[in-house]
């Protein structure tokens, strides 16, 4: 059975971790997004804030009155200058003790217009879909990816405390659309 705050039916595919769940807070939604093409994933390595020297896709808060996809859409030029027809990929709530429910929905695109430059939060950078540096990106992101990469929807939930300013994971669920 999926955990609290995710919906529908998903095929379970990963789950660990001993912790509870952590109980409900107030909801921040966030976006995610990854381009694909011949292959290669493109990733940025973030400069600043959460998630800092971390692999990722490019993506931020949704501003009050915006959509998910506009937002998203915002985010991929603001942070790589380009511009894509983006489809929604899959759903995420990542959850830490006394911080909002960050609620990340994750699109992907297979073209791009514009050229890719590096911002002042993400260093752009291509990888093979077969080297995916996993170890420098956030922990659960080894499970999800390659549904991602599949064109699978997916849904998922991740439960960490944070220590100093690492961010333990404590609990997981990933899941695939049945
Ligand atoms: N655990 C967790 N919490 C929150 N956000 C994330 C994670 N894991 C993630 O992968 N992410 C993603 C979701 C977003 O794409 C970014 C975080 O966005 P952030 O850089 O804080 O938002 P911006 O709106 O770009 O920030 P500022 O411009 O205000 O600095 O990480």
């Amino acid at each position: 059975m999926p955990p609290p705050g995710i919906f529908g039916d998903w095929e379970l595919t990963h789950t660990g971790g001993t912790s509870d769940w952590f109980p409900v807070e107030e909801t921040r939604y966030y976006t995610n997004a990854f381009l694909i093409q011949n292959a290669k994933i493109l990733l940025g390595y973030k400069k600043r804030g959460l998630g800092i020297h971390k692999y990722n896709g490019f993506g931020g808060k949704v501003e009050p009155d915006e959509s998910t996809v506009a937002a998203a859409a915002r985010e991929l030029l603001e942070e790589a200058g380009i511009s894509a027809p983006l489809e929604h990929a899959g759903t995420l709530l990542f959850v830490v003790p006394g911080n909002k429910w960050a609620h990340i929905d994750i699109f992907r695109a297979e073209e791009y217009s514009g050229t890719i430059i590096e911002s002042d939060e993400m260093r752009p950078e291509w990888f093979d879909a077969s080297q995916i540096p996993f170890d420098n990106m956030w922990d659960t992101d080894r499970y999800w990816l390659p549904l991602l990469l599949a064109k699978h929807p997916f849904a998922g939930r991740a439960d960490f405390e944070k220590e100093g300013d690492s961010y333990i994971l404590k609990r997981w669920w990933i899941g695939k659309k049945t």
